[in-house]
């Protein structure tokens, strides 16, 4: 299947300091998990990914457009959706003003955005709340409405950096059924999440990093099948993990 993010070589960092190396990643349609412990460097990747930073080394292409001058960038950014781990919205906006301005940075042309933000808005079960100020809606709700504003213009590419944090059981459970919709419709997403929970839930394929690199690359079985005999965690795709970091000295 044709990759919808092809990355080679990335080398990205701050200042001098180098956070992600060398590293590889093809983004196909269906669910990707990234998986790390804090400081890997999920959301450095996640953001080269969406083209908020150009990497320091190596090369992207999204959906065959090579990423190498902001140009590029912008044509881009039309077919990627980025949702992250804080994003920044205005607490008057209604949930329709919100997701309509989203469709609108994205470029979605004129002509179609009102019926992009009303599908994105219907598709996150927030069309009752579409006229609510956002100051006014739960966390679940701002996550969901986050989530509306990643897909408005339904985007080939949807990244989603630790979106079930402060989430309650119900919400994430509601999540998880967005998450799946999207890939029933062959949308490729990559989810930054420390929960392996949601990676058993909703992942066809997971990625771990650590340190900066991209350590072990497989479906939820073959992660689960790697725990060694001992290894903590509470489910065994949890002692997979566990067992993966602790053979790369990633454990504190
Ligand atoms: N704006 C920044 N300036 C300097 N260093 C940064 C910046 N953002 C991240 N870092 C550093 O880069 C490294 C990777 O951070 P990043 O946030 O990408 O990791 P992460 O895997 O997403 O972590 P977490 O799971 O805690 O969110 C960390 O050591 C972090 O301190």
């Amino acid at each position: 299947m044709k990759s919808v993010a092809e990355l080679r070589g990335i080398g990205q960092g701050y200042g001098a300091r180098d956070v992600i190396v060398d590293l590889d990643l093809d983004v196909r349609p269906g669910v990707l998990g990234l998986l790390g412990p804090n400081g890997a460097g999920k959301t450095t990747l996640l953001r080269t990914l969406a083209t908020v930073v150009p990497p320091k080394r190596g090369t992207i292409h999204i959906c065959g457009i090579p990423v190498g001058s902001q140009r590029a960038a912008r044509r881009a950014r039309r077919h990627i959706g980025y949702l992250p781990q804080h994003f920044g919205f205005y607490p008057g906006f209604t949930v329709y003003d919100f997701v309509r301005y989203c469709a609108w940075l994205r470029g979605v042309p004129d002509d179609a955005a009102d019926a992009a933000a009303r599908e994105a808005i219907d598709f996150v079960n927030l069309t009752e709340r579409s006229r609510a100020r956002l100051k006014s809606l739960s966390g679940g709700m701002i996550r969901r409405c986050g989530i509306a504003s990643a897909i408005v213009g339904r985007p080939p590419l949807v990244l989603l950096d630790e979106p079930t944090v402060g989430l309650d059981p119900a919400q994430r459970l509601e999540f998880r059924s967005v998450v799946r919709r999207l890939r029933d419709e062959d949308t490729a997403v990559v989810l930054s999440t420390h929960l392996v929970e949601d990676v058993a839930a909703v992942c066809d394929d997971v990625a771990v990093m650590a340190s900066g690199r991209m350590v072990w690359r497989g479906d939820p079985e073959s992660l689960a099948g790697a725990a060694r005999p001992g290894a903590e965690g509470d489910s065994p795709l949890e002692r997979g993990y566990m067992s993966l970091l602790a053979g790369q000295g990633a454990l504190a």
